[in-house]
C-alpha cells in the first residue's frame, strides 16, 4: 500500500467552527492549522484541552469535514477519497473501542474481519500484536478484567490490527497511572519502528509530547504556535529558567520590578506568587536575583533553576504557562457541563 510521495501527514490552514446552540456564538475550533510529518516518524500536537487537536485529528480520519483548507494522510487527499484514507490509518480515540464482555482476543480478531480480513488472517495478526503488547497470558481473559493500561494496549492494538500506515493516538495515556504510561511509552516506542509507522499522536502532557514526538507542533486556540524536534524548541529558547516562588505575604509585583532590574535577567514574568525570568546562567544569577528580592523587601519561599523545558517553550509562545492554560480549560469544561 505504498501510496504516496513526499510527507506521510499534511495539513494546510483548516479551519473548523462549531455552531454555537443556545444562544452561544460560534466557535472556531481550528484556524488556519497546518503541518507535515515525514513517514516512519511520531508527529505531536501538543495543547491544552479545548485547543483544537481532536478536531484536527478528526478532521484527518475523516470523521469531520473542514470549513476550508486541506488534508493528506499517506499522500490521499482526504476530501476526495475519504475510504481510501479510512483503510490507510489507524485510529486509536480517547474512549475505549474494547466489548469488556469479549475477551481481548475475539476483540482483536473481530476489529480484523470488520477490516475485511479473514478469519484465519485475523487470529494470526491477534497473536502477532497481543504478543507484541505482552498481553498474550491475558488474550482469552474477558476485557472488564483488564487493568487500565492493559485496556489501552488492547485498544491500540485493535487500531493496529489492519496494518495501516499512519496510527493516530489521540490522548493515549489519559487516565493511566505513572507506571502504566511509561510502559505504554515503551511499547509504542518499539512498535512504531517495528511496524514502521507513521504516528499522530495529541497529548497535553508535555513530557509525554518531549518523550515521543520526533517533531511537535505547540497547539493554542486552534493554532500551530510553534514548531520543531522538542530539542529544537527548547535551543531556542537560550539560557535557564529561574523560578521564585514568593512568600505568601509579599507583593507580587514590588518582586517582579525588583527582578526587572537585574541586568543578567531577561523575559521577567508572574504568575500569581509564581515569578519566572531567563538568564544565560541561571546558577550565577539567581544569587542576583535573591539579593534584589530581599533589598526591595520581598521575601522569598523557594527558587529554582532549571533547563527549558516545554513548559518554557509554552509560556514564551503563548504568554501563558501550560498548567495554568490546562487548569482554565478545565475550569470551562467543568462549568459548561
Ligand atoms: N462537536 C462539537 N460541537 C461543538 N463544539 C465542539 C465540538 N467538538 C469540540 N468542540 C469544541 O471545540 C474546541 C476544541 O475542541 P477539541 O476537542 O478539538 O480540543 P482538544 O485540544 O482536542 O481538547 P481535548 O483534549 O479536550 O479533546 C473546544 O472548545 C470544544 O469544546
Amino acid at each position: 500500500m505504498a501510496h504516496q510521495q513526499g510527507p506521510a501527514l499534511a495539513a494546510d490552514h483548516l479551519v473548523k467552527t462549531y455552531p454555537g446552540g443556545r444562544g452561544k456564538p460560534p466557535l472556531r475550533a481550528v484556524d488556519g492549522l497546518g503541518f507535515e510529518a515525514e513517514k516512519g516518524t511520531v508527529f505531536g500536537l501538543l495543547g491544552p484541552n479545548g485547543a483544537g487537536k481532536s478536531t484536527t485529528m478528526k478532521i484527518l480520519s475523516t470523521l469531520t469535514r473542514p470549513d476550508s483548507g486541506t488534508a493528506y494522510v499517506a499522500g490521499i487527499d482526504v476530501a476526495r477519497h475519504p475510504a481510501r484514507v479510512r483503510r490507510a490509518l489507524g485510529f486509536v480515540a480517547q474512549k475505549p473501542v474494547s466489548d469488556p464482555m469479549d475477551t481481548g482476543v475475539e476483540n482483536l480478531v473481530l476489529a480484523g474481519r470488520l477490516q475485511g480480513m479473514s478469519g484465519r488472517e485475523a487470529a494470526a495478526r491477534a497473536r502477532e500484536l497481543l504478543d507484541r503488547f505482552g498481553l498474550t497470558d491475558h488474550a482469552r481473559r474477558q476485557v472488564k478484567t483488564y487493568s487500565g493500561g492493559m485496556a489501552r494496549k488492547l485498544d491500540v492494538a485493535i487500531g493496529l490490527m489492519h496494518r495501516p500506515e499512519v496510527l493516530f493516538l489521540d490522548e493515549p495515556t489519559t487516565g493511566l497511572d505513572p507506571e502504566a504510561r511509561a510502559e505504554l511509552w515503551l511499547e509504542l516506542e518499539r512498535m512504531t519502528t517495528a511496524e514502521n509507522l507513521t504516528v499522530l499522536l495529541t497529548t497535553h502532557y508535555l513530557d509525554e509530547a518531549d518523550r515521543l514526538a520526533d517533531r511537535l507542533a505547540i497547539v493554542d486556540h486552534g493554532r500551530v504556535v510553534a514548531g520543531g524536534t522538542p530539542e529544537e524548541l527548547k535551543n531556542d529558547l537560550r539560557g535557564d529558567a529561574v523560578i521564585v516562588e514568593l512568600a505568601a505575604d509579599a507583593d507580587p509585583f514590588a518582586g517582579l520590578g525588583a527582578l526587572q532590574r537585574v541586568d543578567a535577567l531577561r523575559e521577567v514574568g508572574g504568575d500569581g506568587r509564581t515569578l519566572r525570568a531567563r538568564a544565560d546562567s541561571g546558577a550565577a544569577t539567581l544569587p542576583l536575583a535573591l539579593a534584589a528580592l530581599e533589598a526591595a523587601g520581598v521575601a522569598v519561599a523557594s527558587a529554582t533553576v532549571a533547563r527549558p523545558s516545554l513548559d518554557d517553550v509554552y509560556l514564551r509562545h503563548t504568554g501563558r504557562t501550560f498548567t495554568r492554560a490546562q487548569e482554565s480549560a478545565e475550569f470551562v469544561l467543568e462549568n459548561a457541563s
